[in-house]
């Protein structure tokens, strides 16, 4: 079994991770919980952001906070020194609620409304990620409007594959994201926010997708990015002062997975953009990265109790926990795969393989198909590895589960985050049709 971080097998037998028992924090917690391993995050963040220092290339690491988007963890990214991707209204307000600094707030998505458009400027966020002509336009009139000014990056698909889920790739030509590099409508949205006069292009935004092990989908990318920027130079005298090369860096979920470390991953893409730079004789842009899923993903670890089994003959045996696709629904999008060790009983042989129910009336909603775990009894505990992004982020109340808590563990201590939904918080939004109101 792989353990990742500060996660390790104590004395008890017991899983531990940040100096702290798991069966003690599941007694004063409950369950399902999420578990953040703080060292981890920190230690993912400091990797990012000392190979930019080493290889001395201005840069901005921005936690892409769509992977887990809580009060307490964009704290954690301001303490790491790390700017912020936001990608809602919502995300924006959790970030202003913890004090986030604003100039290294970045607003990405592919419908901003008005309103969220307005709420960037009226807090003068640092960026402004312009998905399409419809945004750029009503981004224009709001500024006219608002009397106000704005920097901004052109977000553009490279007309990449990156080699990753169909669901999670974003630099196709067949995208919803961006201006289209080859096709002329980049160089058409740079030409019309040029006009805009305030609207200040930073530069270009690519991101091609998320879950990826290799470099050269990035260096590809990177290299079609200067092969227009060097035409735009030519053409219209444009400059690119940033280039923000997007999140998407893979993690180790299961023993298929192979990562380069992270610094790996930075360190090749900017030699290509340093050569790139020189090849073309063109200034050296500041780079922005936005990693999620690399800084958080492998940091997080659910703990579920596990309750019924069913038994089908010669075929398999099903062993249900007390969540399921309400806190973890990437296996049954994206067919994700997890590992998982019973905390309890972290150090025992597996002499059963079993596959891991949720509890929601749904078939699909399973958590492992085919786990190798010792014969397990109900009230023991199951530890799922690498949760931490786009589990409590894409958290849903189905079957009217409430969502678990949120818990940070660093150096033997335990800090709620996010308490759990009670029954009440369920029914907080609903309406009773015996209550007289007035709409
Ligand atoms: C624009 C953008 N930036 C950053 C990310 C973060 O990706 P990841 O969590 O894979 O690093 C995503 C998600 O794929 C994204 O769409
Ligand atoms: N939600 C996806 C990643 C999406 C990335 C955002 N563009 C996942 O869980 O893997």
């Amino acid at each position: 079994m792989y353990f990742h971080g500060t996660s390790k097998v104590n004395a008890k037998g017991h899983l531990e991770i940040g100096g702290i028992d798991t069966v003690e924090l599941a007694k004063k917690f409950g369950t399902p919980l999420y578990v953040y391993d703080v060292a981890l995050i920190r230690e993912r963040a400091k990797g990012f952001k000392l190979t930019f220092e080493n290889l001395k290339v201005p840069a901005q690491v921005a936690y892409a906070s769509k992977a887990f988007s809580t009060i307490a963890m964009v704290q954690l990214a301001e303490e790491e020194g790390l700017s912020l991707d936001v990608v809602s209204g919502g995300e924006l307000y959790t970030a202003l609620a913890a004090d986030f600094p604003r100039e290294r707030i970045h607003f990405h998505g592919n419908n901003k409304s008005r309103e969220e458009l307005e709420m960037a400027l009226k807090h003068e966020i640092g960026c402004i990620v312009v998905d399409n002509f419809y945004e750029l336009e009503l981004l224009n009139s709001i500024c006219e409007e608002m009397k106000m000014s704005t920097k901004i990056l052109l977000r553009v698909t490279p007309g990449i594959e990156a080699h990753t889920h169909d669901y999670i790739l974003t630099g196709q030509a067949d995208s919803k994201f961006g201006f289209d590099l080859q096709n002329g409508q980049a160089e058409d949205a740079l030409k019309k926010a040029l006009t805009f006069e305030k609207i200040d292009v930073l530069g270009l935004h690519c991101h091609i997708g998320s879950q990826i092990f290799e470099t050269t989908g990035f260096i590809l990318a990177a290299k079609k990015l200067f092969e227009k920027l060097h035409e735009w130079k030519e053409a219209f005298s444009y400059e690119s002062k940033v280039l923000n090369l997007g999140g998407g860096f893979g993690i180790r979920y299961t023993a298929e997975d192979e990562p380069l470390p992270a610094a790996q991953y930075v360190a090749e893409i900017i030699e290509e953009v340093k050569r790139l730079a020189e090849h073309y004789s063109m200034a050296m842009p500041e780079i922005w990265i936005e990693p999620g899923r690399s800084l958080v993903g492998d940091a997080g670890t659910t703990l579920y109790k596990i309750g019924s089994r069913k038994e089908v003959p010669d075929v398999r045996q099903y062993v249900a926990v007390d969540g399921g696709m309400s806190d973890n629904i990437r296996p049954a999008l994206y067919q994700a795969k997890y590992e998982a060790v019973l905390a309890n009983r972290a150090l025992e042989k597996a002499d059963e393989t079993v596959s891991i129910a949720g509890k929601c009336c749904e078939s699909g909603d399973m958590l492992i198909w085919d786990l190798p775990l010792p014969k397990s009894d109900s009230d023991d505990l199951l530890a799922v590895f690498c949760t931490g992004a786009y589990g409590y982020a894409m958290a849903n109340n189905y079957n009217r589960l409430p969502r678990p808590a949120v818990v940070f563990v660093e150096n033997g201590e335990a800090k709620l985050v996010v308490r759990r939904e009670t029954y009440e918080d369920l029914i907080r939004m609903d309406i009773s049709l015996k209550q007289k109101i007035n709409n």
